[in-house]
């Protein structure tokens, strides 16, 4: 085959899934207006699939660079109660160093220092899958290694079981 006949090459996919891409967290999911589970943790595990055309030198950046990023964003997540704030079921109030969970008439404690509130509607791996892609293209430190094409992050609460959200460039 000549090289004007061939093909355009079909994009490359690194997928990255290393042991301290991982954030242990306390969480309960909330299934109704009035059902939710007990609080409770997991060891979430995180997987990064990026999608790209190699460069010249046929890398797509190092992607020692994408690990310290996806690690970096699993260690600010890893040893806290995580809370929705965009939940239609849950109301959040804080009160002096402490933030109130009400949910269905009850007003659940938490000491502020232990909670994180992440913009999302509940703390899901669906939702937990779209905030860290969203995190990773908004600060933009994965897009500026190499020309990315696509992200797809996938977050698993447990063996067998993920949520996984991708973005690509330009949808
Ligand atoms: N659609 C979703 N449903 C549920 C989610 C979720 O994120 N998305 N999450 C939960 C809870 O996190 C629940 O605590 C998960 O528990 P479980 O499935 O039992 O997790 P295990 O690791 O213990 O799995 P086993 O099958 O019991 O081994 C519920 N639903």
């Amino acid at each position: 085959m000549t090289a004007s006949t061939d093909p355009a090459p079909l994009p490359i996919t690194i997928e990255l899934s290393k042991e301290a891409m991982k954030f242990s967290a306390g969480h309960f999911t909330i299934f109704s207006a009035d059902r939710r589970e007990r609080l409770h943790g997991h060891n979430f595990a995180v997987q990064v699939s990026i999608t790209g055309e190699p460069d010249a030198n046929g890398m797509m950046g190092d992607y020692a660079e994408f690990k310290r990023i996806v690690t970096r964003l699993c260690d600010s997540l890893d040893e806290w109660v995580l809370l929705p704030g965009r939940s239609p079921h849950l109301k959040l109030r804080e009160e002096g160093e402490y933030v109130y969970a009400e949910f269905a008439g009850q007003a659940i404690p938490f000491l502020r220092s232990d909670v994180q509130v992440l913009p999302i509607r509940n703390i899901t791996v669906e939702e937990l899958a779209r905030y860290l892609v969203g995190r990773l293209v908004d600060e933009g430190k994965v897009l500026a290694v190499a020309p990315i094409h696509a992200l797809m992050v996938k977050v698993s609460s447990g063996p067998g079981q993920l949520g996984a959200a991708s973005w690509r460039r330009g949808a």
